[in-house]
């Protein structure tokens, strides 16, 4: 679910893989196997859109929820800048605030990666980098493509930031995607002399039909915090049903199913003993307005406070996401 501006842009693409978009440098496709978008700034997956198997069937497949087909309205009276808001377009599995942020702010959706550290948890790194904004540098810094490897059923691409991030640490990221799943990694190298704990997220934000209909499943029995009661510990019971503002950590590696009524999506994770679930509610964020705000869930791949990781010299630490729908199973 993306900005229509996104939209025409990808339809747009005469095979041509860079273009521009919102300020932001992205690389692109538009192929037989499926439709990929991603923000140098951040090395940011913005867009995933898998080719349906049988072609005759799209827009109305699990791909493209029917009763979200343009959700956010131009002229929204909710939009929050006070100027007419782009529409946004259903089909894909991420979704994009139609209002972001300037530069040199993170554009909010797709996947943001936050590292060296989740949230304001950089106290977690006890060494001379840990002053910092929430999240970390990362998602606003500049990456380069290092490689690129294309093929007729998808794509690999490989990117690292342009400037040093951290004295010892150095980040990549790897991005496959192709007709059946969405693939993201972000690998940690320590190339320095004392220990460094880390945490960070995937911090992926999924496209719903309506996140107060939407349900979480592998919860069921973990321990989380509840970052909205000040950090209290409690235990899920029974699966989870989204239906306002929620912002929590869960304990646990195990693969989450997110159902919106629509489409069953299989969230695996690597390297991954938090969960956290995130959705403002109506403390919306400045750059999403309420029309927009309806259709994201957070689901996200991190390490945080309660699973930092520790990494010494000459050791590498790789978070990552899988993304595919349970149909293909
Ligand atoms: O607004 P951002 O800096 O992108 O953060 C968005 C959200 O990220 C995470 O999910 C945190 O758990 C939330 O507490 C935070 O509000």
């Amino acid at each position: 679910m993306i900005p229509a501006s996104l939209r025409a842009l990808l339809d747009a693409t005469d095979g041509q893989r860079r273009a521009e978009w919102a300020g932001r440098e992205v690389w692109l496709a538009n192929e037989a196997w499926g439709e990929l978008v991603v923000s140098l700034q951040g090395a940011q997956v913005l867009h995933f859109l898998p080719a349906p198997e049988d072609a005759t069937a799209e827009g109305s497949t699990s791909n493209a929820p029917d009763d979200a087909q343009a959700a956010g309205a131009s002229a929204s009276p909710d939009a929050t800048s006070g100027e007419d808001e782009e529409a946004l377009v259903a089909g894909g599995w991420l979704w994009v605030t139609p209002t972001p942020q300037a530069l040199p702010g993170a554009i909010r959706g797709g996947i943001p990666l936050c590292w060296p550290w989740f949230a304001d948890e950089n106290t977690a790194d006890e060494s001379e980098d840990r002053s910092g904004p929430m999240h970390g540098p990362a998602r606003k810094a500049d990456w380069r493509l290092d490689a690129v490897d294309e093929h007729e059923e998808g794509v690999e691409l490989h990117l690292s930031p342009l400037e040093r991030l951290h004295s010892q640490l150095v980040p990549r990221a790897v991005i496959q995607a192709n007709a059946n799943r969405l693939h993201v990694e972000l690998i940690t190298e320590h190339r320095g002399e004392t220990p460094v704990k880390i945490t960070g997220a995937l911090h992926s934000y999924l496209a719903v039909a309506d996140v107060q209909a939407c349900r979480v499943e592998g919860l069921a029995g973990a321990r989380y915090l509840d970052k909205l009661a000040d950090f209290a510990e409690r235990e899920q019971q029974g699966e989870l049903g989204v239906r306002g503002g929620l912002d929590r950590i869960y304990h646990t590696n195990a693969e989450l199913t997110l159902d919106d009524g629509h489409r069953r999506l299989r969230i695996a994770r690597q390297g991954s003993d938090s969960a956290v679930i995130w959705h403002p509610g109506d403390e919306r964020p400045a750059d999403t307005s309420a029309a927009a705000a309806g259709h994201f869930l957070c689901v996200e791949s991190a390490n945080t406070r309660l699973d930092p990781v520790w990494l010494v010299p000459g050791a590498q630490h790789l978070l990552g996401t899988t993304l595919s729908l349970e149909t293909d199973a």
